[in-house]
C-alpha cells in the first residue's frame, strides 16, 4: 500500500468526488460516518465534548456531533472560528442548529474553555491534513488545555498540530487516546517521534477511489500481509537442499555466543537449504549443542572471530557481527571478508560498529549489501539527525548514493532501498525490545538472501516475518516475559506465506 503525502490525500479526495462521482458534502458524511461506527463499537461512554475548527476536519467533527446525538449520545460541540468555514463545514454547521439539544459554543478567548466532565470523550477536530503551520494563539491553548484537562481523546484523521508529511517536532500537538485515519496511514503516524501524540492508529476505509493509486508515484510503501504474500515464493514439491542455499553466519566471542546461537538458529528456521556458523573455537561445542542442524567454521582464536582461511565465496550469502565484538583481529577479518565476498552482505551490530570507524571502507561493501543498524548504530554510521523525517530522508539517500538496503530497526522498522523507495513495517510489538532480537532479524534475512531472494525482497520479508513471528510469540508468552528465542520458536508462522 502507497504512503502519501497530504497533497496526494487531497488528490485522492478530488479523484474520487470525479471519479466515483460524489459530492464533498457526501464524502464528508461517509467519512463521519465511518468514525460513528467506529466510537459507537469501542466506546462506552456517553458524553462526547467535540472541539472543531472551520475546515473540513472540523466538519467532519459537526457531522460526528449529529450522528452520535441520533444515537442518543449527550453531545456538546466547541467551535474556535479561525476563518471563514469551508463549505462542507458551513453546510454541516446549520444541518446541526436544527437539532435543538446540541449546544454550540464559539471559543472567542481561553475564558470560553470549558471544564471537561471526568467521564467525557473529547473528539479533536480542530486540524486534519490541511495543518500548514505550527498553531499559535487560541488553537495552541486550546491544545494545551485539552491535553492538560482531558482524559479520553479521540482524533480525527490525524491528532491536531501534527502535520502529515513533515517534522512537528516543538509544535503544540493534540495527544490522542485513538486516531481514526482515512483511508490509509500518514508518514506521522509511522515515526516514533509522534508515538506519544497519536496513541492506537486505527485506519477507516472511507472508500476512496482505488484506481488513483495507480495513477500517483509515492516514496514510501507500507508492508502488510498482502504485500508479503506477493513477495514470499513457494517452496516447489521437486526441491532438494541444494535448492535453498548456503547462508554463512559469523558471529560470537567469549562471552557472546548466545548471539551467534540465536542468529544461527533464525537462520536455519528461515528455510534456507544449509546453514554454517562462523565461531571462534570457544563457542564450538556452545553452537553444535545448541543448533546441531548447523555446520560449524571453526576459529583459530579462542575468544574471537579473526581468520578468513577459506572459500568464503562459495557460499550463497553470508551475515556478519552478532556479538563478534570490535577487536583489532576481527576488525581485520571484517576488512578481508569485504574484500574476499562479491555477493550482497548482511551487516549488523559490531560489524556496523567497526564500519563506523573505517569510513574508508564505504566502497569495498559488495553492492546491495543490507545494513541492519538500530538508532544508535545509524548515528554512529551515517549522522546524528534532527528529527525522525530527516533520519529516514538520510536512510533513503545512503541507500540510493551507496547502493545499499538500510533497515533502520524499530517500532516501524523503515527499510532504504537503492531504488530511492522507502519500506514501513507494520509487524512486530514491544515485547521484541529485548536483548538478542536483532540477532534473530540478522540470521532471517541472511537465510532468506541465501534463497535467492534480492536484498531489497530479503529485508523487506525478513523483518515482516520476524515481526509476525514476534507477534506471535506475544500471544503465547505476553509482552513482558517472552524473550528474542521464542522469537525464533514462532517462525512457524511462515505457514500462512505457505498457503494458496
Ligand atoms: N472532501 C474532503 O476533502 C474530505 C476531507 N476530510 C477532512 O478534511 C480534512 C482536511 O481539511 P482542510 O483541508 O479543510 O483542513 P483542516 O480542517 O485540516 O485545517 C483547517 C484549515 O486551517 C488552516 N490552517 C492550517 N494550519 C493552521 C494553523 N497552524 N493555524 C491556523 N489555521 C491553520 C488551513 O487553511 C486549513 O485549511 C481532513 O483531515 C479530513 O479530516 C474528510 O471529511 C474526508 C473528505
Ligand atoms: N517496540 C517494538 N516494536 C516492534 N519491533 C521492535 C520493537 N522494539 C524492538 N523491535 C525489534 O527488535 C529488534 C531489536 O534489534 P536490536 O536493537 O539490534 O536488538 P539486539 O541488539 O538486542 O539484538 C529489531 O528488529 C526491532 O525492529
Ligand atoms: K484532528
Amino acid at each position: 500500500m502507497k504512503i502519501l503525502s497530504a497533497a496526494q490525500i487531497r488528490e485522492w479526495d478530488q479523484y474520487t468526488m470525479q471519479h466515483e462521482p460524489i459530492s464533498p458534502i457526501d464524502l464528508m458524511e461517509r467519512a463521519a460516518e465511518a468514525c460513528t461506527h467506529w466510537i459507537l463499537e469501542h466506546i462506552s461512554q456517553d458524553i462526547f465534548y467535540i472541539f472543531c475548527t472551520t475546515g473540513n476536519n472540523g466538519g467532519d467533527g459537526l457531522v460526528i456531533a449529529r450522528l452520535l446525538k441520533s444515537h442518543n449520545k449527550q453531545v456538546k460541540v466547541f467551535v474556535l472560528s479561525l476563518s471563514a468555514g469551508t463549505d462542507c463545514f458551513n453546510i454541516n454547521l446549520e444541518r446541526l442548529k436544527q437539532i435543538s439539544t446540541v449546544e454550540i459554543i464559539t471559543l472567542k478567548s481561553t475564558s470560553d474553555f470549558p471544564s471537561i466532565p471526568n467521564d467525557a470523550v473529547i473528539i479533536d477536530a480542530l486540524f486534519g491534513t490541511g495543518l500548514n503551520r505550527k498553531p499559535e494563539g487560541l488553537a495552541a491553548e486550546l491544545i494545551h488545555f485539552i491535553n492538560h484537562t482531558a482524559k479520553h481523546v479521540i482524533a480525527i484523521d490525524i491528532p491536531s498540530g501534527l502535520l502529515c508529511d513533515r517534522s512537528s517536532k516543538d509544535f503544540p500537538v493534540i495527544k490522542a487516546a485513538h486516531t481514526l485515519s482515512f483511508q490509509c496511514y500518514k508518514p506521522a503516524l509511522l515515526l516514533p517521534e509522534n508515538a506519544v501524540y497519536f496513541g492506537n492508529v486505527h485506519i477507516l476505509d472511507i472508500k476512496l477511489h482505488t484506481d488513483f493509486l495507480h495513477t500517483v508515484d509515492t516514496n514510501y510503501e507500507l508492508v502488510d500481509f498482502n504485500f508479503i504474500k506477493q513477495l514470499y515464493k513457494p517452496r516447489n514439491a521437486f526441491s532438494h537442499k541444494g535448492s535453498f542455499g548456503h547462508a554463512l553466519i559469523i558471529a560470537g566471542s567469549y562471552g557472546k555466543m548466545g548471539a551467534a546461537v540465536l542468529s544461527t538458529r533464525a537462520c536455519l528456521r528461515s528455510g534456507v537449504g544449509l546453514v554454517s556458523a562462523h565461531v571462534p573455537s570457544c563457542g564450538v561445542t556452545i553452537l553444535q549443542t545448541a543448533a546441531p542442524e548447523a555446520m560449524c567454521r571453526v576459529d583459530r582464536n579462542e575468544k574471537v572471530i579473526t581468520k578468513l582461511d577459506y572459500d568464503v565465496t562459495s557460499y550463497s550469502a553470508v551475515g556478519v557481527g552478532p556479538g563478534i565484538g570490535t577487536d583489532s583481529a576481527t576488525t581485520a577479518f571484517l576488512h578481508h571478508l569485504l574484500v574476499a565476498y562479491p555477493k550482497p552482505l548482511v551487516l549488523d551490530a559490531d560489524a556496523l560498529n567497526i564500519l563506523s570507524e573505517h569510513s574508508e571502507w564505504w566502497p569495498l561493501l559488495p553492492p546491495h549489501s543490507i545494513l541492519t543498524p538500530h538508532p544508535k548504530e545509524f548515528a554512529r554510521l551515517f549522522e546524528e539527525n534532527k528529527d525522525d523525517f530527516a533520519r529516514i530522508e538520510t536512510a533513503l539517500q545512503q541507500a540510493r548514493t551507496k547502493n545499499l538496503v538500510i533497515v533502520l530497526k524499530g517500532h516501524r522498522t523503515f527499510i532504504a532501498t537503492p531504488s530511492g523507495k522507502g519500506y514501513f513495517n507494520t509487524s512486530g510489538n514491544a515485547g521484541m525490545a529485548t536483548g538478542g532480537s536483532g540477532d534473530v532479524l540478522t540470521g532471517i534475512i541472511t537465510g532468506l538472501l541465501a534463497q535467492g531472494y534480492s536484498s531489497s525482497e530479503a529485508a523487506i520479508l525478513g523483518v515482516y516475518i520476524h515481526g509476525m513471528a514476534g507477534d506471535q510469540a506475544a500471544l503465547h508468552y505476553g509482552m513482558g516475559p517472552m524473550i528474542a528465542g521464542d522469537i525464533i520458536d514462532n517462525l512457524s508462522v511462515i505457514k500462512q506465506l505457505e498457503t494458496v
